[in-house]
């Protein structure tokens, strides 16, 4: 099977630290990916060269067959704007926007009409328990009920690839649940494939598949689904 997106050999130095000394990585389409591994061994660095954010010293980074690392800046922004979501440990949202206009900003951005993105980022609200909260700014929303509108505004343009890095990173365990519960959920509904950045076991446990990055490679595949 063809992957949707994948990693081969990618090395990657920040000055003299090497993050990533021979990283491969694969998804298929649909599949939930968790990215294990201990402190500083990478995992951030390779979620960041397989969404187009860094590009690697050396190897190859494809999605759907093509190099994102031979791609110029310009078309691997619009790559990550138009067929990536991300959601970050702290939610990052707009703090002046309304949470509404923060899930409707991706459309925003790729040129659909305000009336119509800000229907459909409502429509969010209702999947993720957040009814009433549209109108909110971040500073009147709790970190899990940011979190969510974070987790609308990666999902509401239906990307093909959510990267999430430590999504729960920042909640309480039973919060992080309901986080991983709605994300897991609304990604198979829309066939995201999920690339999962966690150092939690009860995260990674709602992953098809984990891998373990240690110093800078992928070190071993386990729990392949059926
Ligand atoms: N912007 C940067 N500048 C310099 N060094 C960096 C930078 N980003 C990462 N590194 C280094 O690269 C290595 C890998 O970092 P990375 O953040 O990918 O690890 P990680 O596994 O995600 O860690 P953590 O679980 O602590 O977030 C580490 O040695 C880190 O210090």
């Amino acid at each position: 099977m063809t992957a949707l997106i994948e990693a081969r050999d990618v090395t990657l130095s920040f000055g003299e630290t090497p993050a990533l000394r021979g990283a491969s990585f694969r998804a298929e389409a649909g599949e939930i990916v968790a990215v294990m591994g201990p402190s500083g061994s990478g995992k951030s660095t390779l979620l960041h060269c397989l969404a187009g954010i860094l590009v690697p010293d050396s190897g190859e980074v494809t999605f759907t067959g093509d190099r994102i690392d031979q791609m110029s800046e310009t078309r691997r922004s619009a790559l990550r704007r138009d067929r990536f979501g991300f959601v970050f440990q702290f939610g990052q949202l707009v703090p002046e926007l309304t949470a509404q206009e923060n899930v409707a900003l991706p459309l925003l951005l790729g040129g659909v009409r305000r009336a119509a993105a800000m229907e459909r980022a409502r429509v969010w609200f209702e999947r993720l328990g957040l009814s009433g909260m549209e109108g909110r700014r971040s500073g009147e929303l709790s970190g899990g009920q940011a979190q969510r509108v974070a987790l609308g505004r990666a999902l509401v343009a239906e990307p093909e690839v959510l990267f999430a890095d430590e999504p729960t990173g920042a909640l309480d365990s039973l919060t992080g649940e309901q986080v991983m519960e709605l994300l897991v959920g609304s990604a198979r509904e829309q066939g995201t494939t999920v690339v999962l950045v966690t150092h939690e076991p009860r995260v990674a446990a709602y992953a098809d598949r984990e891998v373990i990055v240690r110093d800078g490679r992928v070190a071993m595949t386990e729990g392949v689904a059926s």
